[in-house]
């Protein structure tokens, strides 16, 4: 890609604004997604962190669910934080009776992992070999298993569990870059969006 990448921020819910100012912290253009024509015009998607149970319910009242599928089915570079991971999930346990995902990733995704003690915590995990980085995890899930093609970029205590994975163009990560003002899984981001 020769020209700036426009990044799309899926505006359904969930920390959009934050997600925004990181792009732009790396000199991406970023806009917000809300209709399938704003979809159509983007060259990445971020999916946000918040609640991915509605995520998915106003994906499916502003008829983005399909062609979020559909885009995310034909290559687009694709990140997902936190709730985001989920929706990026080929398959999860732990969700709500009937909940769908937009898939890409052949991983098992638990939601809401860690558990109720550890709701919301800090680790220091390093994250694709980029040096110790502080990640926020909010009622984070974690991978449970990965196919063969996905790529592990990082491990958090306890449990050395994944936190953090990519398969081609779509990358996940359990925790919240966004929120601690550290941009680097944001510029990983970008240069892949940019190699692609
Ligand atoms: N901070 C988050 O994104 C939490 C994710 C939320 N527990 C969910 O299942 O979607």
């Amino acid at each position: 890609m020769t020209s700036a990448p426009t990044i799309g921020v899926l505006a359904l819910q969930g920390d959009v604004r934050e997600h925004v100012r990181s792009l732009q912290a790396t000199g991406a253009r970023a806009v917000t997604v809300r209709r399938p024509a704003e979809l159509e015009a983007v060259d990445a998607l971020v999916v946000p962190g918040g609640e991915s149970t509605t995520i998915w319910k106003l994906a499916e009242a502003f008829e983005l669910l399909e062609p979020l599928r559909m885009r995310v089915k034909s290559g687009m570079p694709a990140y997902g934080s936190c709730a985001g991971m989920i929706m990026l999930a080929d398959r999860i346990e732990g969700g709500v009776e009937g909940q769908q995902t937009l898939g890409g990733i052949d991983m098992v995704v638990r939601r809401n992992a860690f558990g109720r003690q550890v709701d919301s915590f800090e680790a220091s995990l390093d994250f694709a070999g980029r040096g110790p980085m502080r990640a926020v995890f909010i009622r984070a899930p974690w991978v449970e298993s990965v196919g063969a093609d996905v790529e592990v970029l990082g491990l958090a205590e306890p449990g050395d569990r994944i936190v953090a994975v990519r398969q081609g163009p779509l990358l996940a990560t359990s925790f919240h870059p966004e929120l601690t003002g550290d941009t680097r899984v944001h510029s990983y981001f970008v240069e892949m969006v940019r190699e692609l």
